[in-house]
């Protein structure tokens, strides 16, 4: 944990000569490399400190708004609902927010050269040596990681999944309807039990004391040490890397980090060898990796670490996904029941939906796509820059999960909009600003409103608006992030959130419990929101999960024989 009196206690530690004398120095480089360009606009700042202490104070969706005005004034398009940058700097670091379509796609995905590489950080590397793909500098070993993951999860490969990600819904609906008191804990339980089947190949997990998902809770709980921002002191200054051990304690336990994952991973890895050699073709990722080792060129740590990195990247992410959708099956019955209207319409109640029905359930999918884009999974994304306000008022359990994910460094001087951006610049992409641009999504951009994805003939459609320059493609949200570090997993995660939200539907109704002193339902606050990472979770509420029609659940149970 850190708060600002660490940093007091830090600094007061500091004979005060060198302290001022470093202040005095890095002010100067500042002023010296700031003079005679223009950045792009932002808060003042003082010298040193830069906004370290406006952090806590301004929204960072006031300052996409205001300094998004200012820059409006250079813009071609004095149409756009939001400026398109906003520059701050924090001990020197320059931080520049991306409040736009059109900047994100122009630098992160047009750029991709210049802004693709993520911030070094001293101490996730000390854990994970350059194996953690989401973190992995850009270069040589991050296209060979890439390209395992990328032929892994294209598009064209996502059909082998299919199969897994109908029995784990299938397995998850029949759970909620026998029991649906601990929901959540069930969510969770199916996000690992669906990774792990994907990863390692292995049958579906009952239990969340199993020692393997003991394991990867601990390395998550490591690397949201090891990110978290504002934890590490030497994060902000690089020479206290080489402070001995004694001092900085976080080497050595990063170190023996580094030794009991590796091993474990790879020892994953060989159990997969071995049943491979006996006949087995365990088509998971692992599985895959393992056998193309060498024509992607991996070496044996990457390739026991990129199936580890697939699955700590993706649990919070899907996990979350699934929180949010049963939040707005409970806030908005109306959508509940035009999405089991549709499936009674094309699949009929004799058959339990199939991954390959998606196409012809446009407000599944929009649903769907809804829960991913609006108000909920993606509200919070941007609590990955918020989180540099907890180096002045952290408070409560970190929650935040691989920042380093959605961050990028230029690795270039760099100029856009007549404006200077600096190598080694921070970039964050304002993807909950974005997800609400009232020019792409319409005046009712705040809602949950699953008809948005929809055309006049009810067809699904990804692309929900243009922008000038036709941007915002594909998925008609940006919660996948953008340019060559954009989510690899994202056709995975839509056709696994597909199904687990159709079979679910198919079978039951989700509805509030009632409060037993009004007599009416209890709906959660949907403003309401539970840590403090990139991706946030609605609080715990309760529900009650029902079959919706009688022959259900004798359906469900053949279906269930039909795997074996
Ligand atoms: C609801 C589901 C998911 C969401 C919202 C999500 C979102 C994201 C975002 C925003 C990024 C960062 C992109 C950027 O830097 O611009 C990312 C990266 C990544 N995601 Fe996902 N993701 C999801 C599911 C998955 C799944 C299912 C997998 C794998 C099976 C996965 C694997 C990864 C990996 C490996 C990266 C790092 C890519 C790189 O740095 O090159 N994600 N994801």
């Amino acid at each position: 944990m850190f708060n600002l009196n660490h940093i007091s206690t830090a600094l007061v530690g500091f004979p005060i000569a060198v302290a001022v004398l470093v202040i005095a120095v890095t002010s100067i480089f500042e002023w010296v490399g700031k003079s005679g360009r223009k950045y792009p606009p932002g808060p003042k700042g003082i010298p040193f400190f830069g906004n370290l202490f406006q952090l806590s104070k301004q929204d960072f969706e006031e300052w996409g708004h205001k300094y998004g005005k200012a820059n409006r004034i250079s813009l071609a398009h004095p149409a756009d609902a939001y400026g398109d940058m906003a520059y701050l700097r924090v001990f020197g670091q320059g931080i520049l927010l991306l409040n736009s379509h059109t900047a994100a796609v122009d630098l992160l995905d047009r750029r991709s050269g210049i802004y693709s590489d993520r911030p070094s950080f001293v101490v996730l590397n000390s854990l994970t040596r350059g194996l953690f793909l989401g973190a992995i500098s850009y270069g040589d070993v991050w296209r060979r990681m890439r390209r395992g993951g990328h032929e892994c999860l294209s598009k064209a490969s996502t059909s082998r999944y299919h199969g897994l990600q109908e029995r784990e819904a299938l397995l998850f609906t029949e759970n909620l309807l026998k029991d649906s008191k601990d929901w959540h804990q069930e969510v969770s339980r199916v996000s690992i039990s669906l990774l792990l089947s994907t990863v390692y190949d292995v049958p579906p997990t009952l239990s969340m004391q199993d020692p393997v998902i003991e394991k990867f809770n601990k390395f998550d709980n490591l690397i949201i040490d090891a990110t978290f921002p504002g934890n590490y002191l030497v994060e902000f200054f690089g020479w206290m890397k080489f402070l001995p051990s004694v001092f900085a304690p976080w080497k050595t336990r990063m170190a023996n980090g580094f030794t009991e994952f590796s091993a474990f991973f790879e020892r994953l890895c060989l159990d997969i060898e071995k049943q491979i050699d006996e006949g087995d073709e365990k088509s998971g990722i692992a599985g895959y990796v393992i056998r193309e080792q060498k024509r992607l060129g991996l070496t044996k740590s990457e390739a026991a670490w990129l199936p580890a990195t697939f699955l700590n990247l993706c649990l919070s992410q899907v996990t979350e996904a699934i929180l949010w959708f049963f939040l707005a099956m409970v806030a908005f019955p109306e959508q509940q029941r035009r999405c089991q209207q549709e499936l009674d319409a094309v699949v009929g109640r004799s058959r339990m939906p199939t991954v390959e029905d998606a196409e012809s359930l446009p407000y599944i999918r929009a649903t769907g796509t809804s829960a991913l884009e609006t108000d909920f999974t993606t509200r919070s994304v941007f609590r990955l820059v918020e989180n540099m306000h907890r180096l002045k008022i952290h408070t409560g359990t970190q929650h935040v999960t691989k920042q380093p994910v959605r961050s990028f460094i230029v690795c270039k001087d760099d100029w856009y909009q007549g404006r200077f951006i600096p190598k080694g610049t921070m970039c964050f992409a304002h993807i909950w600003l974005m997800n609400r641009d009232k020019k792409i999504y319409g005046e009712d951009a705040e809602d949950f409103n699953p008809g948005r994805f929809l055309d006049k003939e009810g067809r699904f459609v990804p692309i929900v608006g243009e922008t000038k320059d036709g941007y915002l493609e594909s998925e008609g949200h940006v919660a996948y992030g953008f340019g060559a570090r954009i989510c690899p997993g994202r056709y995975y995660a839509n056709d696994a959130l597909f199904i687990i939200f159709a079979r679910l539907l198919w079978t039951a109704t989700i509805s509030p419990v009632t409060d037993q002193r009004t007599g009416k339902p209890m709906i959660p606050d949907l403003k309401d929101t539970v840590g403090d990472g990139i991706t946030m979770r609605p609080p715990t509420f309760d529900i009650k999960v029902s079959h919706r029609f009688s022959e259900a659940a004798t359906l469900m149970s053949q279906t269930k024989e039909l795997l074996g």
